[in-house]
């Protein structure tokens, strides 16, 4: 045997990975099929409107599907003709924490993998590659691959690949088209190793032979894991730090500075910020802290939990910050937040610090006003639905304003939070803001985002998160 060429891809799954992969892969690989299905009819509808106002904001994405689709890449709700179709099927629905039942809180909720792998079964007629592509718990493909054997017809064989996907929201098509690493599992097998090759030929489209490594299942699932893990950790560790330079009159900035000089530990990833947001830091850490629990090894469980207990503390300590320093009270204050989405260049709001942080306002009864130019009303509303379940929504819209600008956001208010990094917040006319603020007029920076000692020029009181200066 040898490896499959690939003709055919039909991708489960059209959100954050699924659609910007696949898309890429489409524009890469002209001479392949790409059929990207999902449930989820608007979700589809929008990845097929005629004005590409596309379901997910991410920079350069749109030009990729203008190139691609109706050439040779296709979005439909049609999921059984799209397996049945294909040679190779990616498997990237959503993996969230577990709501209910066993391991709640922690372990990886694989309904919708374990859906869509019966959903193979049942319509495949002919042997197909099936690639993870979610993030999932360590040995999910053997999962996968016992439901699937289970269900083949004779003659129809299918080969399990883990192919987790390392893309980061608003660089994901840079990081799609220049990759790092492309990682493949396979099993050790020969008939594992054609599969892993017919994969690893897709990718030599456009990724160096050398950025292509292949590894056993298990490795890769896990390797996955860590990655997300460790580089939290980063985040965590900087955070932990950004504490003690508010206490000593350090700066964050010049410690993570002189510290990523080292090139042992490098300067990336090393920005204090007000807390780690995006659906999976938190989700993959507590995977990993629950398979640690499950394989008996309490220590290793608390070393992980750890990274995530600090992103709690960072969140909680900012808003701390906030009342703290407008005079122990913000009750009847109006705070404008800026920013909502989890990170800049994308409206993506999954665990966004900004909820947890407008959710502590409201408690305390501040009236809050929120700007963010890429993140939809009614997601904010949801969110903050869900994040303040006790609640009810008519009385968080009469405490909370959702606005068009920034300049809007911050007409007579007490105080400005700088949540998300969008780079508009640095270029505001900030003397403007000061004119329309009340006065004592605080700026709270989240994310070492703005020019401090200019602002304080104007006339506002500047708290930065990381640095131990006075207002
Ligand atoms: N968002 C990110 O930046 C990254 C996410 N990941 C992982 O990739 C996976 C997917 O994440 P996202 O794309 O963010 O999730 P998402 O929630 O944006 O998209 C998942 C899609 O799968 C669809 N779906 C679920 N079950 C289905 C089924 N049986 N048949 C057809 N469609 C189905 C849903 O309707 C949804 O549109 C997760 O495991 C995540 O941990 C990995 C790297 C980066
Ligand atoms: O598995 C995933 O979902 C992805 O998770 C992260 O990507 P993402 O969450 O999209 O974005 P990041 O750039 O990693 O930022 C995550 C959070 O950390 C924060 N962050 C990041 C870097 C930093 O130095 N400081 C910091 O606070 C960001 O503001 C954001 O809230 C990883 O970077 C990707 O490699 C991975 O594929």
């Amino acid at each position: 045997m040898s490896p499959v060429k690939v003709t055919k891809i039909c991708c489960i799954g059209a959100g954050y990975v699924g659609g910007p992969t696949c898309a890429v892969i489409a524009l890469k690989c002209p001479h392949i099929t790409v059929t990207i299905v999902d449930l989820n009819q608007a979700r589809i509808d929008a990845w097929n409107s005629a004005d590409f106002a596309l379901p997910i904001y991410e920079p350069g994405l749109v030009e990729v599907v203008k190139q691609a689709r109706g050439r040779n890449l296709f979005f439909s709700t049609d999921v059984d003709k799209g397996i049945k179709e294909a040679d190779l099927i990616f498997v990237s629905v959503n993996t969230p924490t577990k709501k209910s039942g066993v391991g709640a809180g922690f372990a990886a909720d694989l309904n919708y993998v374990e859906l869509a792998t019966r959903r193979i079964a049942a319509v495949a007629h002919s042997s197909k590659i099936v690639v993870e592509k979610s993030t999932v718990p360590c040995r999910t493909a053997e999962s996968m691959r016992t439901i699937l054997e289970a269900n083949s017809r004779p003659g129809c064989r299918f080969d399990i690949l883990s192919n987790p996907e390392f893309l980061a929201e608003g660089t994901a098509i840079s990081d799609l088209f220049s990759p790092d690493r492309v990682l493949i599992g396979s099993l050790q097998t020969q008939e594992g190793k054609d599969a892993c090759g017919s994969l690893s030929d897709v990718y030599a489209n456009w990724v160096p032979k050398e950025r292509i490594l292949t590894v056993g299942l298990w490795s890769s699932e896990l390797s996955k894991l860590a990655a997300n893990a460790m580089l939290a950790q980063r985040i965590s560790s900087v955070n932990a730090l950004s504490a003690i330079c508010e206490a000593t009159g350090a700066n964050i900035d010049e410690v993570a500075h002189a510290v990523g000089f080292d090139s042992r530990i490098g300067p990336k990833f090393l920005r204090a910020s007000v807390g780690f947001g995006g659906s999976c830091f938190q989700k993959d850490i507590l995977n990993l802290v629950y398979l640690s629990e499950s394989l008996h090894l309490p220590q290793v469980a608390a070393y992980w939990r750890q990274v995530v207990e600090m992103n709690e503390y960072q969140k909680s300590r900012f808003s701390k910050t906030v009342v703290d320093t407008l005079f122990n009270t913000i009750t009847g204050k109006q705070i404008a937040v800026l920013g909502f989405a989890f990170k800049a260049d994308t409206g993506d709001t999954r665990e966004s610090p900004a909820i947890s942080l407008v959710r502590d306002f409201l408690s305390e009864r501040a009236y809050v006003t929120i700007y963010d130019p890429q993140v939809e009303e009614t997601q904010i509303w949801l969110d903050l639905a869900e994040a303040c379940p006790t609640v009810p929504l008519e009385l968080i819209k009469k405490q909370v304003t959702i606005v068009k600008s920034a300049i809007e956001a911050c007409k007579n208010k007490e105080a400005i939070v700088i949540a998300t990094e969008w780079k508009e917040f640095r270029e505001i006319d900030w003397h403007t803001v000061y004119t329309h603020m009340n006065k004592p007029a605080f700026v709270f920076d989240g994310r070492m985002l703005v020019d401090a000692d200019a602002l304080r020029q104007i006339g506002f009181k500047v708290k930065v998160i990381g640095r131990g200066e006075r207002v």
